[in-house]
């Protein structure tokens, strides 16, 4: 099975009325709102930047431990050794794209900084909150709110990260033909651009239940919608269920930057998405509040989170 393919290559977020993004605005908003993902071509490839990742999952794990955010943003740095996730492990920029965020990051880890990591890794981030913002307008422009958009770019911020994933172990080999390298979930924020990194093992599902395999390829990015796009659209996209699962012998890299909401402010829908014909799907509700849930138990074994979560609010309203 294939997912679509849609080429943006020379489209620009602050150019909106070219020939090309009217052409390229209708397959972005029927890919989001029927399987809720796409294939984006966006090139430049960027150079190095595979490299680039590995050798950050080389550091020893005192060094990768000291990307934190403090008590209250566990998810926003390091994350690893993880029970259930053994072959899992990450890191995470915040405010990637923002002036000097790269760099800060790079200090965390090198006391005496890297020039070199934030000439690779500060373009790419740059690259991708670009594609971000071109897919987030043209959403909106589908859906007559452009309004919101300035006021958007405002509000969210964003959050890079970078994954390892092992295959399986030679103990696991007989036993098992792929390794669990994250389990199936929703994304809970806006938009994430996904670059796996020259090995497969992202698998998304379709609505109708099954599973395909995406293959990378260099200039290309998958661009998914979270929960929060959902809520916000009042359910007019769909946030797809997606997994990593990891077979062969070789460790996989990939790396998101995920757009999130501001946790200042409620999310809720636009009233222009909301009305006699649109009956408001989702209650406002906290983004912080919402994760948490996602991370319990209760989150973890619902079919679908955001309704899930929605149904409790409701009932304890
Ligand atoms: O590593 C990937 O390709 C995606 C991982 C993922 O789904 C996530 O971190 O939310
Ligand atoms: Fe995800």
């Amino acid at each position: 099975m294939e997912i679509p393919k849609i080429d943006f290559s020379g489209l620009d977020s602050t150019n909106p009325s070219t020939e090309k993004w009217n052409s390229v605005r209708p397959q972005v908003m029927h890919a989001l709102s029927s399987e809720g993902y796409f294939e984006a071509v966006f090139p430049p490839s960027p150079p190095l930047f595979g490299e680039t990742v590995k050798e950050l999952f080389a550091l020893p794990l005192e060094t990768k431990k000291r990307n934190y955010y403090g008590p209250e943003y566990p998810f926003h740095g390091y994350i690893g050794g993880l029970p259930s996730l053994d072959g899992f492990e990450s890191l995470a920029i915040r405010d990637a794209p923002r002036p000097n965020a790269v760099k800060m990051f790079a200090e965390q880890l090198w006391p005496e900084g890297n020039s070199n990591f934030c000439d690779i890794i500060d373009p790419v981030a740059k690259h991708l909150y670009e594609l971000e913002k071109i897919v987030r307008r043209m959403v909106l422009e589908s859906l007559g709110v452009t309004k919101y958009y300035e006021s958007q770019n405002e509000s969210l911020w964003y959050l890079f990260r970078f994954s390892e994933y092992q295959p399986p172990s030679k103990e696991e080999k007989g036993k098992i033909d792929k390794k669990l390298g994250y389990h199936a979930h929703q994304d809970t924020n806006t938009l994430s651009i996904i670059k796996q990194i020259q090995t497969d093992g992202l698998e998304l599902k379709t609505r109708d239940g099954d599973w395909i395999v995406i293959t990378p390829s260099p200039d290309s990015f998958i661009v998914m919608a979270g929960c929060s796009l959902r809520a916000w659209t009042n359910g007019r996209v769909h946030a797809p269920y997606h997994r990593i699962l990891v077979g062969g012998e070789t460790t996989r890299y990939s790396s998101i930057l995920f757009s999130v909401p501001s946790e200042n402010e409620l999310l809720k829908a636009p009233e222009e998405l909301v009305g006699e014909n649109n009956p408001s799907l989702f209650p406002p509700f906290d983004i912080n509040e919402f994760t948490r849930f996602c991370a319990s138990e209760k989150g973890a074994k619902a079919d679908d989170m955001l309704e899930a979560f929605c149904a409790e609010k409701n009932a304890k309203a």
